[in-house]
């Protein structure tokens, strides 16, 4: 599958633009402030309807306008699609698939596959555990419908009975509809546990097999799913911590808390590995995530790097750019030093400035 091309008005500094993609590599190159991310960071909406920086719609919108259009064109299994995604300040988005409106977003997910890859993604091993639930989860929805509906409702459940644990503490008698709520956070919990099982033993294989290339097989890499609690187990840990639970005013049992250890030979390279480690660690789950992706949905995602190629050195960059010369990709970078030595053909080279999209001749350029 592949982006062909993306029209914005009054999207974040963009006026009016449209931008027709080569489906190889494309390179946006520019200054700082120019609107790089921007641009990478509409596609990422068009496919997920949020935005990867968790920004509002309304953030989305150009200063001092009321309005912002995407219109998006892709292909996927030769025939070509329109995606339309009106946004809106002070009401909730429109978004239409071949002009038929889509009425739930998460609706959307399914439809495009994109791997966004961002500097921050390269302190995923060593920061706290919730980007790394963030990463299960935004993999496991983009692949399982499913998940994203229990998803959804775990948190909603999960939200309620926190606040009726506050309540108990003030009106005891409250506790009787305490069950109701842990029958529901338990179905919907224990679906997720199991999903997360399943997905992080196929991380794992991946991971295991992309990193020891990525090392020269010097590295072992694993991936264990650290659960805060086991699917069978969860029913009578959400009994047996009710009292504490009414206490805390929180829900102490669930996946809510659940991690990804990462290790190297046997140590954890979450706490123990070196930043090189940790980095190389982040860039072998990124380039996993492609091909999982491919691997279940039978699709070739489109990867978003966004400014990560400074952010490596010379070997880890031509390892990922040579690595990824199958899919599409939307590469936003200050300058074009970085290809200078690379091997791979630039289809596609774009100037950004100020919110203007300017594509360049490529002979020559580098
Ligand atoms: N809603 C908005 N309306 C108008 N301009 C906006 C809006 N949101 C952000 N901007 C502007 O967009 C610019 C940032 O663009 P962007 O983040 O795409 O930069 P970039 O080209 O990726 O630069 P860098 O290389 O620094 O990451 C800033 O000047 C910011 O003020």
């Amino acid at each position: 599958m592949f982006v062909e091309s993306i029209e914005l008005n009054n999207y974040r500094n963009f006026d009016s633009v449209k931008v027709e993609f080569s489906p190889g590599v494309n390179i946006f190159f520019g200054d700082n402030a120019q609107g790089k991310t921007n641009l990478l960071e509409s596609i990422y909406v068009s496919g997920t309807s949020r935005s990867h920086r968790g920004s509002r719609d309304k953030e989305l919108i150009r200063f001092g306008e009321d309005e912002a259009h995407i219109r998006l064109f892709f292909q996927k299994d030769s025939l070509s699609h329109r995606l339309d995604v009106h946004l809106k300040k002070n009401k909730n988005k429109g978004i239409a698939v071949d002009g038929v409106p889509v009425r739930r977003s998460g609706e959307l997910l399914g439809m495009m596959h994109i791997v966004f890859f961002s500097p921050e993604d390269l302190s995923i091993i060593k920061e706290g555990p919730a980007g790394r639930r963030r990463f299960l989860d935004m993999e496991l929805s983009q692949i399982d419908k499913g998940y994203l509906q229990q998803l959804i409702a775990y948190n909603k459940i999960l939200n309620e009975r926190n606040n009726l644990l506050k309540q108990i503490n003030l009106y005891p008698a409250l506790i009787e509809t305490l069950d109701g709520w842990d029958e529901q956070l338990l179905t919907a919990g224990q679906f997720l546990i199991k999903k997360r099982e399943e997905f992080v033993q196929f991380l794992d294989e991946m991971m295991a097999r992309i990193h020891s290339q990525l090392t020269g097989g010097k590295e072992q890499m694993k991936v264990e799913y650290e659960k805060n609690v086991s699917a069978e187990e969860f029913r009578e840990q959400l009994y047996s911590r009710r009292n504490k639970d009414i206490s805390s005013g929180t829900t102490t049992a669930g996946p809510h808390r659940d991690d990804l250890r990462f290790k190297v030979g046997g140590i954890d390279i979450r706490k123990f590995g070196s930043q090189g480690q940790q980095r190389t660690a982040a860039l072998s789950l990124k380039l996993s995530e492609i091909r999982l992706i491919e691997q279940v949905t039978g699709e070739k995602p489109i990867l978003l790097l966004d400014d990560v190629l400074s952010e490596l050195d010379a070997g880890r960059q031509s390892w990922l750019l040579e690595s990824i010369q199958d899919i599409q990709t939307l590469i936003s970078c200050t300058g074009l030093d970085d290809f200078v030595n690379s091997r791979i053909s630039l289809d596609k080279v774009f100037r950004v400035t100020e919110g203007r999209v300017q594509e360049e001749k490529t002979e020559g350029l580098v």
